[in-house]
């Protein structure tokens, strides 16, 4: 019988610095999805996997966010030196440690595993890049290694397919031998001192056993020149993101389009099947226009991510980051929050929890307050649907689509606000704070693979699709009852949803939003934004189908709302708090309802002034 069937199964910890390559070896370990990307940073919790070797055993694997040492000065380390240390609540100490390490730069791995030696818990040493390595000209000298550190040491392509062979024979090895008990932990955070005496003995070792080439690698370098100029590196990012939009509007409409036309087969042909009614109401202006109102926005979605997954993959996001810094740094950020910045781009939550990076709790609270204004993939929908209804497809300076420019600068809007409001929140809350020094860890620049690229597509895929499928219907459903019912009187001469509940609801909040130039309509369709913003989508679809405004949800705005009320609409949607699984992360990262409710109230303040100015200048400008 193999082992860990008749006790319990072993649990493995995987620990090692930034960027090494530790997630892509419990993938491959695991057949797990966690992502990976070319950038230190991208795991701040802990995730654990089972793994079945080659020899039948099953084991508990844990990844942990990368660390430079136990002594963990942000919450992300914190979780990594409470998993090693077996502190963290309800949870044993790992009965073995497999140390990642990057085999092109691997100084700061063996450092770790001198610390990680005070433990007194087995290790196996992983080289993990190893491919590259070579490539290079870099020979490692595992055996040498391995009898200097006392332990295993084995080469690894996480990424690879058969890349982890000798992962998997080390880890039976290992367990053939008998996985010793923990010996005594030693371990106390190391001094100034320490560090530097361990980093001596890492240097000794690796011009023991690491050849670099002559020649050192110089295409990362002669890269950089460019894309990190003060000039050109800005001018680059810029175009970058610009072209990026462009592609979301001109690449995504086919594809739009076909899914359009799924749907409207599928509306026409249920009026021919089902008799009119409650039923085909419910199908038609219930759950088509509402959630395949919502659905046809994933194109535009994939797209976005496709431009972010592919430059995360290539190293270019820490070097946009690098890039930023000045600008971010005069707005009062840290140089880490681009990276939870960025994130949020994606949606707020990743983004928040991303801001574990920061080891400094006032630039950590700068970032989480500050993130939700970045613009999310749940306001796609919203700024699509409007602005394809009221901003022609035009080509400007024979160039640019004008429709691309005006999502560009919706994006730009949110990025300034997120920049005004870090400086505001530095000014108010912590003036005579300055922030220590910000060093960045620039990663090599790697080719971005199919598979990771079309996996993490498929992740995004997944999760807006299931968000559709869920919130996004459940809430659907719930408007349509809302606008349903009660039913309107005999003889009644206005369209059904007149008599609802969901009228009597729009007009009790009606007076609130009338000032920025929201209708009933929009006020009903608000609420349930809060669930998730493309909900607002869905509600406006299901809404107006039931009022008998058949036919693109987008037309039937094009007639009915004033461009001063579509204006004010979608400056709501930049600074709005529309988002209450958003507002809940922040309770939770930040440990308390406060930062929450400022957070609420400041957006809430943003939005109603902004949206009030956007409309009465839009009304004087003759756009009422
Ligand atoms: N060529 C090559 N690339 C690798 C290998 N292992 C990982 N990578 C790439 O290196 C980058 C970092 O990988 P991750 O697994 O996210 O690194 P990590 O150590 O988990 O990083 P953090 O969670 O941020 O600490 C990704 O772009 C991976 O695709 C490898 O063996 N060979
Ligand atoms: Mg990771």
């Amino acid at each position: 019988m193999p082992d860990g069937s008749h006790s319990r199964a072993l649990r493995f910890a995987i620990v090692g610095a930034p960027n090494c390559g530790k997630t892509a070896v419990f993938n491959a370990l695991t057949g797990g999805r966690q992502k990976v990307g070319n950038y230190a940073g991208v795991t701040v919790e802990r995730k654990t996997g089972i793994a079945r070797t080659p020899a039948g055993r099953t084991l508990n694997i844990i990844d942990l966010p990368g660390t430079y040492s136990l002594r963990a000065r942000s919450p992300d380390e914190e979780v990594t030196r409470d998993v090693v240390l077996g502190t963290h609540p309800g949870e044993p100490a790992p009965d073995l440690l497999l140390v990642v390490a990057d085999a092109t730069s691997p100084r700061s791995g063996l450092r770790l595993v001198m610390e990680l030696q005070q433990v007194g818990r087995p290790m196996i040493l992983v080289m993990n890049m190893i491919d590259i390595a070579r490539h290079r000209g870099i020979t490692v000298d595992l055996e040498r290694l391995s009898r200097d550190l006392d332990i295993p040491v084995v080469a690894a392509t996480a990424v690879r397919r058969g890349g982890q062979d000798e992962v998997w024979r080390a880890l039976d090895a290992a367990i053939d031998e008998g996985i010793a008990p923990a010996a005594e932990n030693r371990w106390t955070p190391p001094t100034a001192a320490d560090l530097r005496r361990s980093q001596r003995v890492a240097d000794t070792l690796i011009s023991a056993a690491v050849i670099q080439p002559e020649k050192p690698d110089t295409v990362t370098n002669r890269i950089d020149g460019v894309l990190l100029h003060p000039v050109w590196g800005l001018v680059i990012l810029l175009a970058l993101l610009f072209v990026m939009f462009q592609a979301v509007f001109s690449w995504a409409t086919p594809a739009m389009d076909g899914i359009a036309w799924v749907f409207d087969h599928l509306s026409l042909l249920i009026g021919q099947v089902l008799p009119p009614g409650l039923v085909q109401s419910f199908l038609r202006d219930g759950v088509i226009s509402g959630v395949g109102g919502v659905l046809v926005f994933l194109p535009q979605i994939l797209i976005l991510f496709l431009f972010i997954l592919l430059l995360e993959d290539l190293g270019y996001m820490a070097r946009a980051a690098f890039l930023m810094d000045r600008i971010m740094g005069g707005a009062g950020l840290h140089g880490r929050a681009f990276i939870p910045l960025l994130s949020s781009f994606a949606c707020a939550i990743p983004g928040i929890m991303a801001a574990r990076v920061i080891d400094n709790r006032r630039d950590r609270l700068t970032t989480i307050l500050v993130a939700p204004l970045i613009t999310c993939s749940a306001r796609i929908p919203v700024y699509t649907l409007i602005i394809s209804a009221f901003v022609p497809a035009r080509q400007v300076a024979g160039l640019f689509n004008l429709q691309g420019l005006v999502m560009f600068g919706l994006y730009a809007a949110g990025i300034a606000a997120a920049l005004g409001a870090a400086a505001v929140a530095k000014f108010v809350f912590w003036r005579d704070q300055s922030s220590p020094p910000f060093m960045l860890e620039l990663p090599d620049y790697k080719m971005p693979r199919g598979r990771d690229v079309a996996r993490g597509l498929m992740t995004r895929a997944r999760i807006f699709i299931k968000r559709a499928g869920t919130t996004i219907f459940s809430m659907t459903v719930l408007i349509w009852v809302l606008a349903t019912f009660p039913r309107p009187p005999s003889g009644a001469t206005e369209p059904g949803i007149f008599y609802s509940f969901a009228a009597m609801i729009g007009h009790l909040i009606g007076p609130l939003l009338a000032p920025i130039g929201f209708n009933w309509q929009i006020s009903v369709a608000l609420i349930p934004g809060m669930a998730a913003r493309e909900v607002a989508v869905s509600a406006l679809g299901t809404v107006y189908a039931i009022q008998g405004d058949t036919g693109l949800i987008g037309r039937t705005l094009a007639t009915s709302w004033s461009l001063a009320t579509a204006l004010s609409f979608l400056v709501w949607y930049i600074f709005a708090p529309q988002c209450a699984s958003t507002l809940a992360v922040i309770r939770r990262e930040t440990g308390g309802w406060t930062w929450m409710w400022v957070t609420f109230g400041y957006m809430l303040a943003l939005a109603y002034a902004a949206s009030f100015l956007t409309y009465h200048l839009a009304v004087l400008m003759g756009a009422g």
